[in-house]
């Protein structure tokens, strides 16, 4: 049987934090504000997966403001999502997503941020889907307030 999941997350734009997308770190301006490394992307795509597994979400596994999540490189998250999918005996099939920003452009990043999202979640880089678009200078992120993210999953 086929099980499909849903993502979105949202992160804050803050000066002085590196700014880090499906595990790339990205050159700009500001990076985003969470407790982790605030990987908004990644942290769409584990939602994503963790639904398509039957289970709860991110803060489930990641509570919010844990000591332990201080920082998280997100793609550790990615690889606990594997391993639930290990232990469920379940595989993942493919992901998607989109990220919402204004800017930076990611899509030159695309690449790189495939192959750690593929590498982390254990499937190959082609069955990882990123896309972006502006918001066209609308609502909060338009503002360059932050960016959005939001992906699908299929495991089966
Ligand atoms: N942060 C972004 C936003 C967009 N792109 C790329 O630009 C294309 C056009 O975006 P519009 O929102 O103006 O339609 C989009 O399809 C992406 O290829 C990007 O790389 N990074
Ligand atoms: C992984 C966690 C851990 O604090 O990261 P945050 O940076 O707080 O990010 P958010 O997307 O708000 O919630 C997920 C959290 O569980």
């Amino acid at each position: 049987m086929h099980m499909t999941g849903i993502g979105y997350d949202v992160h804050r734009f803050k000066e002085g934090r590196p700014l880090v997308l499906g595990g790339v770190t990205i050159p700009h301006t500001h990076g985003l504000d969470g407790h982790s490394d605030a990987d908004v992307l990644c942290h769409a795509i584990a939602d994503a997966v963790l639904g398509a597994l039957g289970q709860p979400d991110i803060g489930f596994f990641f509570p919010p403001g844990d000591p332990a999540c201080k920082d998280i490189c997100s793609l550790k998250i990615l690889e606990k999502c594997r391993e639930v999918a290990d232990q469920e005996g379940l595989s993942i099939v493919n992901v998607d997503s989109t990220i919402i920003a204004e800017a930076p452009k990611v899509l030159p990043h695309r690449e790189a941020m495939r192959e750690k999202i593929g590498a982390a979640l254990g499937i190959p880089p082609q069955r990882v889907g990123i896309k972006a678009t502006t918001n066209e200078m609308m609502g909060f992120v338009g503002r360059k307030e932050g960016i959005a993210a939001m992906a699908v999953a299929e495991c089966r």
